[in-house]
């Protein structure tokens, strides 16, 4: 199993935003949990990343309990959950490289950083800094260096902010990519298109879950 959620109960101080979450992704699948805003998507994709400590409960990914100081952890899994940070003194393109660069080694059929920057039709834009950046493409240099790592997890809060109609598209065609590669994808939505791409679980905010198929 990708990864394994058993029995999860999330809080911040005296607030319980799940309770006895279990869910299970298999390589090659995506989930999308869908819920009203503060169902508590974010905070269970957080702990999955490591980010936030579990009340009670398990989660494994790719085999292994969570630990984001571990390396092993951190090359199975990439995570695309808050606002990114910029070297301002790199170019979209070294940002992408940058990325690939620090993770070697890739295989063959893995994305080229060229190919991604022009998926994502970033490729006119590949010697600007960042900076100059329109908030819409600002998120695609964000997918672009999510996707140019190699990993088995991808962990995605609303992937589809800022977006256009073509870059959510490219969104979904990106991620049945990835899934073709016997990657697991587990993401929170608001985008409908991109939630019937995978099998949805809803995050009630009466704090249950519940799967819809
Ligand atoms: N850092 C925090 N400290 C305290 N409470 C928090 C914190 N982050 C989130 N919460 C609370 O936890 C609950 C779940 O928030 P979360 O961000 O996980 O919801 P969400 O389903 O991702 O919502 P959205 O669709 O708006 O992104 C909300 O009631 C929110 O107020």
């Amino acid at each position: 199993m990708a990864i394994s959620i058993a029995g999860l109960t999330l809080g911040y101080g005296d607030h319980i935003v799940l309770a006895g979450f279990s869910l299970e992704v298999r390589p090659g699948e995506a989930v999308a949990l869908r819920g009203p805003n503060g169902a508590g998507k974010s905070t269970l994709l957080r702990c999955v990343a490591g980010l936030h400590a579990p009340r009670e409960g398990t989660v494994t990914v790719a085999g292994s309990p969570v630990d984001e100081r571990a390396v092993g952890f951190r090359r199975a899994v990439v995570a695309m959950l808050d606002d990114v940070a910029w070297y301002p003194s790199l170019t979209v393109r070294e940002h992408v490289d940058l990325v690939q660069m620090l993770n070697r080694p890739l295989a063959d059929s893995w994305w080229d950083p060229p190919d991604l920057l022009e998926l994502l039709a970033l490729d006119t834009v590949a010697d600007d800094s960042p900076a100059r950046l329109s908030s819409g493409q600002r998120q695609r240099l964000t997918l672009a260096m999510a996707f140019a790592r190699p990993s088995r997890v991808l962990l995605l809060d609303e992937p589809e902010r800022h977006l256009d109609t073509a870059g959510r598209q490219i969104v979904i065609d990106l991620l049945r990519i990835y899934l073709g590669r016997n990657g697991a994808a587990l993401l929170a939505t608001h985008d409908p298109d991109l939630a019937e791409a995978c099998r949805v679980v809803e995050v009630t905010a009466s704090k249950r879950a519940r799967e819809t198929g």
